[in-house]
């Protein structure tokens, strides 16, 4: 028999209200789609990998419909470092020539992918694993930097932008309580891979199934300003603002134009929470107290 250590009633009076609390985000939320972009920088330690695996199957069992979508740029640059090749980024782009694609290939559609699908499996979900080649369902084509020079255009190898997504393979996934996991790998016009920003694809796909929330997971509380300050609500004119003052740099900036994106284009809420705090997620989804950066439209 389990030995049942007693609870203080204050204790047990914040468990319940807890509980209580999310009853009618549980009833909000009932069959509808969440994308969850699972950021590398955000599974690095087992604890926080393994509560987001719990996070997502309790989503699934009390009526939501999770699909998760991952990075796992920390993951390729550690083996790049095995392979004694040096990452290197553009505008929080990883310049990408064919042996990278391979390690980026190996790494996200290999190892995240399942580790993810794995530990969702242990806790009793049913997560499926894919990248863009399965059914094809992420078209991509070769992808250009903008220089500072007009018309200028900067290669970085086999970066993907986003064609077109497929939405069947993953709504199919959801109506028989699956719960899809995925990748950011593209696929061209020839069959050959694209390797497309996690945040990117994560956005796109919260359009195409008409997704009620996106959540990027990341390692900072939210969108911070010069000072350090978390900023909590952010509209398309501050976020063109804060990019031209340098204020958001690096992987940022495909984060931020991903989530105003899918916010113009329909996605109820968007949210930046930080993958560093336990159960982020629940927190996010499940209860009153909000965390991170919300982006809305301009009014
Ligand atoms: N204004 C900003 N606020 C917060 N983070 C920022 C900002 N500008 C740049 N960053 C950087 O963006 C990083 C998040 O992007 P990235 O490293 O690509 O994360 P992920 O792997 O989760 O996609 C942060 O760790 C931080 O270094
Ligand atoms: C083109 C490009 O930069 N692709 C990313 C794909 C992985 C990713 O987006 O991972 P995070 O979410 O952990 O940053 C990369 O190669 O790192």
């Amino acid at each position: 028999m389990p030995v049942i250590e007693p609870i203080s009633p204050q204790t047990a009076a914040i468990t319940a209200g807890v509980l209580a609390e999310a009853l009618p985000y549980i009833r909000r939320f009932k069959d509808k789609t969440i994308v969850i972009k699972y950021g590398g920088n955000a599974m690095t330690e087992p604890e926080l990998k393994e509560g987001f695996a719990r996070d997502v199957v309790l989503l699934k069992l009390v009526g939501l419909n999770p699909v998760v979508v991952h990075g796992g740029g920390p993951q390729i640059n550690a083996l790049l470092d095995r392979v004694g090749k040096q990452g290197q980024f553009i505008q929080g782009m990883r310049v990408t020539d064919s042996e990278t694609m391979d390690i980026v290939e190996m790494v996200l559609g290999g190892l995240v992918n399942k580790e993810i699908v794995s530990l969702i499996n242990q806790h009793g979900g049913r997560a499926v694993g894919l990248t863009g080649k399965d059914g094809h369902f992420i078209r991509a084509q070769k992808m250009f930097l903008k220089g500072e020079k007009d018309e200028e255009q900067i290669d970085i190898g086999q970066v993907g932008e986003i064609e077109s997504i497929d939405p069947e393979l993953v709504a199919l996934l959801d109506t028989r309580d699956f719960i899809p996991v995925i990748a950011p790998i593209g696929v061209g016009s020839a069959g050959e891979a694209f390797n497309i920003n996690a945040d990117l694809v994560a956005g796109k796909l919260a359009e195409v199934l008409g997704a009620e929330k996106l959540i990027l997971m990341t390692n900072t509380p939210g969108v911070l300003d010069q000072q350090g300050q978390l900023l909590t609500r952010l509209t398309p004119k501050i976020v063109d603002a804060l990019v031209a003052d340098g204020t958001i740099s690096g992987g940022m900036i495909p984060k931020i134009s991903s989530a105003l994106e899918a916010a113009v284009n329909g996605v109820n809420a968007v949210h930046i929470i930080d993958g560093r705090v336990k159960h982020a997620l629940l927190l996010e989804v499940l209860t009153d107290h909000g965390v991170g950066t919300m982006i809305e439209r301009d009014e």
